[in-house]
């Protein structure tokens, strides 16, 4: 694929890329992206990892809809977030989100199963580099380069 990775979402020459781990357990149920307890989110599970890429799927409901019958664009970047933030979990360290960068390529209508994949392409010191994307029936429709940026435990901790 053509990769959609700006300046700010490439890595630096000598970055590694790290090999996954089996995602450990996230101890918290109540996220968007993948919470079994968020009764609004979109509850992605992670289905594979085929070597170094993260798969997962989820299907667009009514209300996912920006257009009439259409997938809100904020919903397929934060799929695409999850895919990616699920990702830089597997690196085995804590990340936030700094940068996302989403091409939009396809209208997804309600109903659509989007297959989401996601890799890292770098990891540079507390910067790591991820890209993403997802198909509508064998199309691509989505995709997504971020940079995450490592923090201390003390950045979940929570507040009043
Ligand atoms: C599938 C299911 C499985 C389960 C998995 C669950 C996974 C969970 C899923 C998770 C869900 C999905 C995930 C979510 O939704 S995470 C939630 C959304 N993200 C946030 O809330 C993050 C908010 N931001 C911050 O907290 C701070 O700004 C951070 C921590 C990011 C940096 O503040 P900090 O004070 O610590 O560091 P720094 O400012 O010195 O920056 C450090 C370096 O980084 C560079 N930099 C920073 N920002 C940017 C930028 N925008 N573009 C380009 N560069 C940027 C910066 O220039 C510097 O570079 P250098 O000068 O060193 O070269």
């Amino acid at each position: 694929m053509t990769t959609p990775a700006s300046a700010k979402t490439t890595p630096p020459t000598g970055a590694v890329v790290p090999a996954l781990k089996e995602p450990p357990p996230t101890e918290y149920d109540g996220c968007f992206g993948c919470g079994d307890q968020a009764s609004d989110g979109i509850r992605l599970k992670h289905t594979g990892l085929d070597g170094k890429v993260a798969e997962t799927a989820f299907t667009v409901v009514e209300a996912h809809q920006g257009a009439p019958g259409l997938a809100h664009g904020g919903i397929l970047a934060a799929a695409l977030d999850e895919a990616l933030g699920s990702v830089a979990w597997m690196l085995g360290k804590r990340y936030v989100t700094g940068r996302l960068e989403t091409d939009f390529l396809t209208p997804v209508p309600v109903g659509s199963t989007v297959q989401l994949r996601a890799w890292c392409t770098g990891v540079d010191g507390r910067k790591a580099y991820l890209e993403g994307e997802g198909h509508v029936d064998g199309k691509l429709a989505v995709r997504a380069a971020a940079l995450f940026i490592e923090v201390p435990e003390e950045h979940f901790e929570e507040r009043p």
